[in-house]
């Protein structure tokens, strides 16, 4: 049997050849991106009629292939918008009440909004593959509103997305105007979207509810199979250092990520610092036996010179994206004094790809990444120069040892060795 992608496939192109048979009977350029190529004929309905047909085609092809979550994550602001009110108003959990399918009326009724309310914010959806409706008028769940019916991390991102993260974007580029050039986490979209001269994160604590919801949200990537802490586990030669080798997780939170690396090697121990109401919240948890003996928790600011001397690797895992050049400096130079011959730091960072050097998705999530931390702290995602010039600015004492992304790793890893005797 056809598949539904491999018949949109077929008719995308026939679509296609269409449109140049078109192009090429009336003596017209092919399509093209190029810039001296006009685009004059898309109101000639022989044109547009197959163009819009073939974009359909296109767009449901790459809702399959992105699935319900790509499909969620990767919406216009618009789109966004009304995914909200879908959240907020309940409609996709109470579309699910017995099955998944019901009319606009009970759909309403359940949700104690009028039907024009209903129908007007479902219909803005159904284009971009997010609920169905059937010929007969009732609505159904596609995978992606099915998905916010079920997935309470998916309508928590929806809303941080919506209320902390898009009005922040969105106001990047009068932060630029007003403060230009400006390195400090407090002057960014997100300051003005959000009338504060706190950063982001101090902000949103002064509220109830709202660093949580950030926190909730942020599950979203850590459930990401190429976010998974398999990739740090498996790429450091961590069975090469010796019995009691020590890993110190700067900013570590819960030891998501430090904490599975000791599960596989028994030789180690792992100290995880962060802010003090950070690790209130995590350093009494029940531990698995075989590891409790080896994981403490601590507090301490990595502005501040590092405490633990002469660790073997000081990680710092999803850390200095969230800050400008000069503060991610001044993280990295408190290390300094705690640096031994043997130590490392390892930085499990995105390593953001040069234009067409990795597949479109990944490049247009890394960009998006990259513009959000802008927008929140003046953070940045860096490309591989730009860490070999942060690090190299930090100090000439430290050398990149190795700097490379684990095929199917959405971090990168870089190794930085610690070499006293060149010239500061
Ligand atoms: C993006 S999270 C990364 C957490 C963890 N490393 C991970 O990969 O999931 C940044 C962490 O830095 C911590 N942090 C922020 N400012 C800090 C500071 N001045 N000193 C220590 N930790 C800090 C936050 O509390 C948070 O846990």
């Amino acid at each position: 049997m056809t598949s539904r992608a491999e018949k949109l496939l077929r008719s995308m192109s026939e679509d296609v050849s269409a449109l140049q048979d078109y192009l090429h009977s009336h003596n017209l350029p092919e399509l093209s991106i190029e810039e001296d190529v006009p685009f004059q004929f898309q109101t000639n309905p022989n044109f547009s009629t197959r163009r819009d047909s073939a974009i359909k085609a296109c767009r449901e092809l790459i809702a399959l292939l992105s699935g319900s979550l790509g499909t969620l994550v990767n919406q216009t602001p618009h789109a966004i918008a009304n995914t909200q009110a879908v959240c907020k108003f309940n409609i996709a959990s109470n579309l699910t009440e017995d099955s998944d399918v019901t009319t606009y009326n009970e759909l309403a009724r359940r949700c104690r909004l009028p039907e024009t309310e209903i129908r007007r914010i479902v219909r803005a959806l159904i284009p971009s593959h997010v609920f169905r409706e059937y010929s007969d008028g009732r609505v159904a769940h596609t995978a992606a509103s099915k998905l916010l019916a079920v997935d309470p991390i998916m309508r928590e991102w929806i809303d941080l997305s919506v209320t902390e993260m898009i009005p922040a974007v969105l106001k990047f580029p009068d932060a630029m105007e007003m403060w230009p050039g400006s390195e400090e986490p407090n002057r960014t979209g997100y300051s003005l979207a959000h009338d504060t001269q706190d950063m982001a994160f101090a902000h949103m604590a002064k509220f109830p509810g709202r660093s949580e919801r950030f926190m909730a949200a942020m599950k979203l990537f850590s459930r990401a199979p190429e976010n998974s802490p398999r990739y740090l586990v498996e790429n450091y030669p961590w069975a090469a250092i010796g019995r009691g080798g020590v890993i110190v997780d700067i900013g570590g939170s819960s030891g998501e990520y430090s904490i599975p690396i000791l599960q596989t090697f028994t030789n180690l121990q792992v100290i995880i610092q962060d802010l003090p109401e950070v690790i209130g919240k995590f350093d009494d948890r029940e531990l698995p036996d075989n590891i409790k003996d080896r994981v403490s928790f601590t507090v301490h600011d990595f502005f501040t010179k590092q405490p633990v001397q002469g660790a073997d690797v000081y990680l710092l895992r999803w850390i200095l994206h969230d800050w400008s050049d000069t503060y991610a400096i001044n993280i990295l130079r408190a290390l300094i004094p705690a640096l031994h011959l043997k130590s490392k730091i390892l930085i499990n960072e995105h390593i953001l790809p040069l234009p067409g050097e990795a597949p479109v998705p990944q490049e247009m999530a890394l960009r998006t990444f990259d513009t959000s931390m802008r927008a929140f702290t003046n953070g940045k995602e860096r490309e591989v120069s730009d860490w070999e010039d942060l690090i190299a600015r930090a100090d000439n004492r430290l050398k990149i040892e190795k700097i490379e992304t684990p095929e199917g790793s959405a971090l990168g890893i870089i190794v930085v060795g610690w070499e006293p005797s060149k010239e500061v």
